[in-house]
């Protein structure tokens, strides 16, 4: 029995309704090691996964755990093995409590009758001070913490049940700098516990600071297995996309023009407190902060998706409150939000109706819907973005994370916006896409649009924005220009040691 190995998948193959998820695709997996599973979006990472965890069956190949021959064909199987997944898209239940949805499957003790609610917030809460998380109320309902504070919970339901496979799917794509090295440092420790880590991300400074090895699909295919340090970033991203990448963040040519919308002191529930700041048309203009400085929410309440309490907007040059997202687009006001499944696409629905929810007055006349139009418009504004589809009429639900990313941040490009508020535009984009979504908002900027954009990822922010506002508990506590911004600098003001 070869246990060099603690996952060896071998020829795997898997089709829906014709799409070639994978195709005669091999991947392997040590103890301890951490290893990178990177390539564009579609290319087969999540179905792969899936296949390990049971949730899945492929129409052909051969798993081993430990050098034996498994069939997964349960989701229980695979977590029996010892495999764990966190998808992107989080498996929680909003209304039950952080302990209760660590223990979901465990709340009655073996041969008890009772749940023993003590154990439950004990054991909780020291698997949240492990993680460093002891901030985290094991009595708090999921659906009220942040996006961050979620996964963070959806970690500890996977250590509890003694994980031996840890398969993150884009683990820090929700988390700011300071959560990630958290995070980065515990998968370190997870390591030497000998436990073999997968690790799906479209963030390459990321894949060559934690990995030890990679492996790259393209179109479902295997294409190469490297140890990282043998590859370096350009070579590997040459794998992935199969052309150089000659710029990620492409130059700008905007004039920065007037103010268009300023907010004065606006409060809004309890992650509101007091902010102001004011854009300018043909601008990009960043929002940075840990997680919880209540950058979403003021976004949320500026939209009208939120009850603004106090404070004031005026947009070009007249006070005006947004009484719901409807008055905000019908202003010209636009907000790719930041949970892509709640709120960013309708997921029942289809590729197009997605993608021209925004844009039906120019599909339509006198109210009915051009169908022709409506296809044409929908493949342009998809090709803007290299989105990877089948049929425009399949549920959105078909497609991978990142390709719903991008019909849902392809609305908002098409939506003739005056001000487009983006929350965390690129995430779980490949880095292809990437280029061409910075493309899209620079040619936004030229052409007069004032950009908004939260972001988590410092490079991102730094790289594309003309100015940054960061925020800290609910407040602004900064602004730098663009010759002060730096990590330091952001990350200093971000955690209140500036
Ligand atoms: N339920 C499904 N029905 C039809 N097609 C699907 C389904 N799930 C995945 N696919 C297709 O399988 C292919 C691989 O998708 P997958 O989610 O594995 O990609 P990925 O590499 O994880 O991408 P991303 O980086 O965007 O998460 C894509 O073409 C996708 O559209």
């Amino acid at each position: 029995m070869d246990t060099t190995y603690r996952v060896q998948m071998e020829g795997i193959y898997k089709s829906y309704k014709g799409v070639h998820a994978l195709t005669d695709v091999s991947f392997a997996v040590k103890p301890g090691e951490i290893h990178a599973l990177v390539g564009e979006n579609g290319a087969g990472k999540s179905t792969l996964m899936k296949v390990l965890s049971g949730a899945i069956a492929a129409d052909k190949g051969s798993i081993k755990i430990d050098g034996v021959e498994r069939n997964i064909t349960s989701p229980r199987i695979s977590r029996d093995l010892g495999i764990s997944i966190i998808y992107q898209e989080f498996m929680l239940a909003p209304h039950l409590t952080v302990a209760e949805n660590i223990y979901i499957d465990r709340l009655v003790g073996k041969n008890k009758l009772m749940i023993n609610w003590k154990k439950l917030k004990k054991d909780s809460h020291d698997l949240l001070e492990k993680l460093g998380f002891s901030e985290i109320d094991p009595d708090e309902k999921v659906g009220n913490l942040s996006v961050a504070y979620q996964q963070v919970v959806e970690i500890c339901k996977s250590l509890s049940r003694d994980a031996r496979v840890l398969v993150l799917d884009e683990p820090s794509a929700v988390l700011t700098f300071t959560e990630i090295q958290k995070l980065f440092k515990l998968i370190r420790q997870l390591k030497e516990q000998g436990i073999a880590i997968v690790y799906i991300s479209h963030r390459m400074d990321e894949i060559f600071d934690l990995c030890d090895t990679v492996t790259v699909l393209k179109d479902g295919h295997f294409v190469n297995e490297f140890r990282i340090d043998e590859i370096d970033k350009k070579s590997l991203i040459y794998q992935m996309v199969g052309r150089e990448l000659s710029q990620l963040f492409p130059k700008r040519n905007a004039k920065i023009g007037e103010t268009i919308l300023k907010a004065e002191h606006l409060k809004a529930g309890r992650m509101v407190n007091d902010v102001s700041f004011n854009v300018h048309k043909g601008e990009v203009l960043g929002f940075s902060g840990l997680v919880g400085a209540g950058r979403t929410e003021t976004m949320r309440s500026l939209f009208g998706a939120d009850k603004l309490d106090s404070g004031s907007i005026t947009y070009k040059g007249q006070k005006i409150l947004f009484k719901d997202p409807h008055a905000a687009v019908r202003h010209g006001v636009g907000l790719l939000s930041e949970d892509r499944k709640q709120q960013g696409i309708v997921i029942e629905r289809t590729i197009r109706e997605n993608t021209t929810l925004t844009s039906l007055g120019k599909v339509s006349k006198f109210g009915i819907i051009n169908h022709k139009k409506d296809k044409e418009f929908t493949r342009d504004i998809l090709a803007r973005l290299t989105t990877k589809y089948g049929d425009m009429e399949d549920s959105v639900s078909c497609l991978s994370g990142g390709n719903q990313q991008k019909v849902s941040l392809a609305k908002w490009l098409a939506a003739d916006c005056e001000v487009i508020i983006l929350d965390e535009p690129t995430r779980g984009v490949d880095v292809g896409a990437k280029a061409e979504i910075y493309k899209n908002i620079n040619d936004l900027a030229e052409a007069g649009v004032a950009v908004i954009m939260v972001s988590s990822e410092m490079e991102e922010v730094i790289n594309m924005c003309d100015r940054v506002v960061v925020m800290r508990q609910g407040k602004v506590v900064g602004e730098l220009e663009k010759k002060d911004m730096n990590d330091k600098n952001i990350i200093g003001l971000s955690m209140g040691v500036m």
